[in-house]
C-alpha cells in the first residue's frame, strides 16, 4: 500500500536526514513510528503525506506519488500533524467546509467520536483547549474514512481516560484495506493497538517487524539475576529487577516491552538485527 524506495532527503545542504531509506507498508495493520528526537519521523510522514518532496527516490501510496499530490491521492490519505491549527468556527461549520474534500467522510460517525470524547458539537473550535481540539481533528481523521491514516503523536496532550478512548477508536476503525500510522515516544499509550513496530535511525529505518514474530523471537522478562539466564540480548536495570530481552526458546509467549525493545535496537542493533534476519 505504501512504498517508499531509495528516499533521500534534508533540509540542509550536505546534513542528509534520510538516505536511501526503503520502507514497505501494507494494509490491514496498525504501525507504530518510533525513534529519538530529531530522527525524523514527522520529516517521514509528511513525506508519505505529499507535504514535502524527496530529494531523490520516491513515496507511492496506492499506486500515487506523494509528491504530485493527485486529488484521487490526497482525497484517501489524512495526516494528523503534531502541531495544527484550527480555524475559529464552529465544530459544525468546520466539518461543512473541510468533509467535501473528502468522499466517504461519514457525517454520524464524526459526531458519535465527539460523543465518545465528551465534545459538544455546537461549541467555537477557539474556546476550546488544545486537547478537545485534537479530540476533533482526531475524529475528523477517522470519520474520512481514508485508506491511509497518519498520526503524529496522536496522544500527546490527551488527558488520561481519552487514551483508552483513542486506542478503542483506532481499533474499531481499522480495516483489511486500511493503513494506519502513528509516531510516538508514548509506547505505553498505544500498548496493545500497535501491530507492527518500524524504528528509524541514523538516516534509515533500522527495525521493522510485527509483533507476532518479536514474541515468536525474543522473550521480554524481568529477573533478579542476570546469571541466571542465558544469552542476554539486552537488560535495563530498576528496583523491580533486570528488565531483560533473550532469544525466545520457541516456548515463551511474553508481551512485548515496546521500550525495552526501542532501546535495545538502538544499542545492541547487529544481534538483534541477526536474529530476524
Ligand atoms: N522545516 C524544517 N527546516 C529545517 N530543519 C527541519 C525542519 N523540520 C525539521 N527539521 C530538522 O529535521 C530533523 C528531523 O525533524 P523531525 O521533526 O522530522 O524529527 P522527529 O523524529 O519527528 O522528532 P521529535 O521526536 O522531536 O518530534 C531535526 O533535526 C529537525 O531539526
Amino acid at each position: 500500500m505504501i512504498n517508499i524506495q531509495s528516499l533521500t532527503f534534508s533540509y540542509r545542504k550536505n546534513k542528509p536526514l534520510f538516505q536511501n531509506l526503503n520502507l514497505r507498508l501494507e494494509a490491514g495493520h496498525v504501525y507504530g513510528l518510533l525513534g529519538k528526537n530529531g530522527a525524523g519521523k514527522s520529516t517521514l510522514l509528511k513525506q508519505i503525506a505529499g507535504l514535502i518532496f524527496p530529494d531523490q527516490g520516491f513515496c507511492e501510496v496506492n499506486g500515487h506519488i506523494s509528491a504530485k499530490r493527485q486529488p484521487s491521492f490526497l482525497q484517501d490519505i489524512f495526516l494528523v500533524p503534531e502541531e495544527f491549527y484550527l480555524p475559529g468556527i464552529k465544530v459544525q461549520t468546520y466539518v461543512s467546509i473541510y468533509a467535501p474534500f473528502y468522499p466517504n467522510f461519514d457525517h454520524n460517525t464524526f459526531f458519535a467520536y465527539l460523543k465518545e470524547f465528551n465534545i459538544p458539537d455546537g461549541q467555537n473550535l477557539t474556546e476550546m483547549s488544545y486537547g478537545q481540539k485534537k479530540k476533533v481533528l482526531i475524529s475528523f481523521a477517522l470519520a474520512t474514512n481514508t485508506k491511509v491514516l497518519i498520526m503524529d503523536e496522536p496522544t500527546n496532550g490527551l488527558d488520561i481516560p481519552s487514551k483508552s478512548q483513542f486506542r478503542k477508536l483506532i481499533a474499531s476503525a481499522l480495516s483489511d484495506d486500511k493503513c494506519i500510522i502513528i509516531s510516538t515516544h508514548q509506547v505505553r499509550d498505544l500498548d496493545n493497538l500497535i501491530d507492527s513496530i518500524v524504528i528509524i535511525d541514523n538516516h534509515q529505518i533500522v527495525f521493522k517487524e510485527d509483533v507476532q514474530t518479536v514474541t515468536d523471537k525474543l522473550s521480554f522478562k524481568t529477573v533478579n539475576r542476570l546469571e541466571d539466564i542465558g544469552t542476554v540480548l539486552f537488560a535495563d536495570s530498576s528496583i523491580k529487577g533486570h528488565h531483560v530481552i533473550t532469544p525466545n526458546n520457541g516456548y515463551d509467549h511474553s508481551k512485548v516491552d515496546m521500550e525495552l525493545l526501542f532501546n535495545a535496537v538502538l544499542t545492541n542493533q547487529k544481534p538483534i538485527q541477526e536474529i530476524f534476519n
